[in-house]
């Protein structure tokens, strides 16, 4: 029988790289996630940081090839207009009882921010074990998770913040990572699709032996 676990971890094995987006106009929406998808990124974290971010996500599941979730999600009733919107997994940067309950009752995909041993803990008791490492550079980078990590071996991980091509390698290097999650990808403004396509097929290579 696939676990909620299982399944949170499938949408993180999709890629190395899980692409968070900040997407100021609506219009965006399906050139680029058309780029990431072909560049070999088909997980597409769209944060509800801006207006238009439910109708990015409507967009981007249009897309052939895309796996939609919402980031920054931070209550149950963000969870909500994300899932009405289509969105196919969750991103928090941080975990509250209310968003863990509602989460695991609606049995959608939540990936919950963590920083340290007390935030995994508290997770793991609340039933989650694949999670966010946020902010993970800020948050002590690869020898902090590393260190973290080795009593708490049953969680992994998607390391997010400051994760950046040139440091991605380190992340994806420890055992208790599955994916990491950065912006660095689709930068702010109009579109150069050529480029976030590009740059997408070196992030799909991360972490590879
Ligand atoms: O929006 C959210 O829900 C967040 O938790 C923050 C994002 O994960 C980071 O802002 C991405 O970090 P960068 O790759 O350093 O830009």
């Amino acid at each position: 029988m696939t676990t909620y676990s299982d399944r949170v971890e499938a949408v993180m094995r999709l890629a190395p790289v899980v692409p968070v987006l900040v997407i100021e106009d609506v219009a965006h929406a399906v050139p680029i996630a058309e780029a990431l998808v072909a560049g070999g990124l088909p997980a597409l974290e769209v944060t509800l940081r801006t207006p238009c971010a439910l109708d990015v996500i409507k967009a981007m599941k249009t897309v052939p090839g895309a796996t939609v979730g919402a980031g920054t999600v931070l209550s149950p009733s963000d969870m909500e207009k994300a899932l009405d919107a289509g969105a196919e997994f969750l991103v928090s940067p941080g975990l509250t009882p209310a968003l863990g309950e509602a989460a695991l009752k609606a049995d959608v995909p939540l990936l919950p921010g963590t920083a340290n041993a007390t935030d995994i803990m508290l997770a793991l008791d609340m039933g989650f074990d694949r999670l966010k490492f946020f902010p993970a550079m800020a948050a002590g980078g690869p020898p902090a998770l590393k260190a973290i990590s080795a009593p708490l071996a049953s969680a992994k991980f998607c390391p997010t913040g400051g994760v950046t091509p040139e440091n991605a390698p380190q992340w994806l290097a420890l055992d208790a990572v599955i994916c990491v999650g950065g912006s660095w990808m689709v930068p702010k403004g109009t579109p150069d699709v050529a480029k976030i396509e590009a740059d997408a097929r070196i992030a799909s290579k991360l972490g590879a032996a």
